[in-house]
């Protein structure tokens, strides 16, 4: 019986399929619910979070900037000839501690005087390109604006400005005031809301410029930059809390847009989709390994335990249970193909058909067990009397068979002979039966128009003859 290992590829197959098909569709699952609860939850509740903190961060200079704007003492002051310096030095100096801003400042329209917590600063000129801005904010139309500027004589670094124009009953531009924000101070809170979040974080103005980022991360000048936002600035401009899911060098990116009155200003939190889904993918290349590995696992203990049955059965079928030594079927097979080879190679081929006498005598006077038990000794006194590369088997009943191979009929006898008086004088078996075991053996010797039936055709009679002959003896049927 051959072990078939092609069901066992089929099972291994099988079960592979069967568990990447469930780590797979648990995948997409997961891939899915990931983007699903960044869309419709995670997303939109940043926004919101990331609004109030900038509420906090920004919108507050920005209230303080417009409150200062408006201030009745600044108006008075301003249209007053600017008498009185340390006046309002000392009010931008209390907002500027009160509400721990970098800087305060006031420009007046009339003297171009610009105006800090320390003194007067600068006169202001539009030939000088750090006053640019002033000119700048004091033609547009806007009433106040978002600047982020270097200002040479507060310091070197970035500066974010909220600047407000100041205006008299009549609504004349007298002067514009503000605060600034060092802009590492934004950029430590966008920074802030990308470790935390895990998201990039910017404002943009109508025209899609970006007014605040996070410097070092983000360079984009403005959101048309990114072509696949190209076509959906007037989107972002026109509908309130807006999300957009877009392509850009092959990753996926999910963008929620929200309009901040206060600031005029179009809050942008992005989000690429990989960075949430990196821990699914890993999951899933785990799962992959370990369902291989498990998958394997099956595979080696289906293959040990279907082999150890194959071999239990293979020995269930080919041997003879109660004396261990090959059954009738296997006795059959080896014959047939070693008469083949003794055709081929022109050597002898002899058997001996082996009976034990008068066997149920034993049965009957000393039961079942002993008869089973000579049976057994009767068996290995066969096997340790004849070559390793000759064969004996059970018959069947109390019949024995032996192949001698490359043994001749003359051979064969003298075997027959010693198998015989080594039975008859065996003590083991005299002690099994109390009085001993006599066998009758029938030989004969292979020619070369054998068939395995002919064969045994011959030994048959052979041990036929032996039997009439009185038993205990060996009859020879020659080819
Ligand atoms: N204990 C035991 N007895 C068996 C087994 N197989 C066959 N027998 C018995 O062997 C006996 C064979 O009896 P017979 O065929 O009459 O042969 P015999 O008594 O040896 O007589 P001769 O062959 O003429 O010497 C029968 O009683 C069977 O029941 C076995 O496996 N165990």
């Amino acid at each position: 019986m051959r072990f078939n290992y092609q069901i066992i590829v089929i099972i291994t197959a099988l079960l592979f399929v069967l568990s990447s098909s469930l780590t797979l569709i648990n995948y997409f699952a997961s891939i899915n619910s990931t983007t699903k609860h960044l869309k419709e939850s995670a997303l939109p509740l940043t926004v919101d979070n990331i609004y109030t903190e900038i509420q906090k961060n920004i919108i507050e200079p920005s209230l303080i900037a417009s409150m200062m704007s408006s201030d009745t003492f600044m108006k008075d002051w301003l249209t007053h000839e600017e008498d009185d310096i340390e006046q309002v030095t000392r009010f931008l100096d209390t907002i500027q501690n009160k509400y721990k801003m970098y800087t305060t400042f006031l420009v007046s329209e009339k003297s171009q005087h610009y105006y800090t917590a320390s003194g007067v600063l600068d006169k202001l000129s539009a030939d000088k390109a750090h006053n640019q801005w002033y000119f700048k904010f004091k033609n547009s139309s806007k009433s106040h604006e978002i600047n982020i500027d270097y200002n040479e004589n507060i310091g070197d670094s970035l500066i974010m400005f909220i600047n407000y124009k100041i205006f008299d009953d009549e609504y004349h531009m007298i002067g514009a005031t503000g605060i600034g924000l060092k802009t590492s101070y934004i950029n430590e809170m966008l920074k802030y809301f990308r470790l935390q979040y895990n998201f990039n974080v910017y404002l943009i103005d109508e025209q899609g410029e970006v007014v605040v980022s996070e410097r070092s991360v983000n360079n984009l000048a403005n959101i048309s930059d990114i072509s696949a936002l190209k076509s959906q600035l007037s989107n972002i401009i026109n509908k309130n809390n807006l999300l957009l899911e877009y392509n850009q060098n092959n990753n996926d990116y999910l963008l929620n847009a929200k309009y901040i009155p206060e600031l005029d200003l179009y809050l942008i939190v992005e989000a690429k989709v990989d960075n949430f889904t990196a821990s699914v993918k890993e999951t899933f290349y785990l799962n992959v390994c370990i369902s291989l590995i498990i998958t394997l696992l099956i595979a080696v203990i289906i293959i040990f335990y279907v082999r150890s049955i194959h071999n239990k059965l293979n020995t269930l079928a080919n041997t003879d249970p109660l004396t261990e030594l090959a059954n009738r079927r296997t006795f059959y097979n080896i014959l047939e193909h070693s008469l083949l080879l003794t055709l081929r190679n022109n050597t002898p081929l002899s058997t001996l058909f082996i009976d034990i006498d008068n066997f149920k005598t034993i049965n009957d006077t000393l039961g079942h067990d002993i008869g089973d038990k000579t049976l057994k000794s009767l068996a290995g006194i066969l096997t340790s009397s004849i070559r390793k590369s000759d064969t004996v088997a059970r018959w069947g009943g109390e019949e024995f068979i032996i192949l001698l191979e490359d043994t001749d009929l003359a051979h064969a006898n003298l075997i027959a002979e010693q198998l015989r008086s080594a039975v008859e004088k065996n003590v083991a078996l005299k002690e099994i039966t109390n009085k001993g075991v006599t066998i009758s053996i029938g030989v004969t010797t292979a020619n070369e128009n054998d068939t395995v039936e002919s064969l045994f055709k011959r030994i048959d009679n052979a041990l036929y003859t032996a039997k009439n002959n009185g038993k205990n003896c060996i009859a020879v049927e020659s080819e």
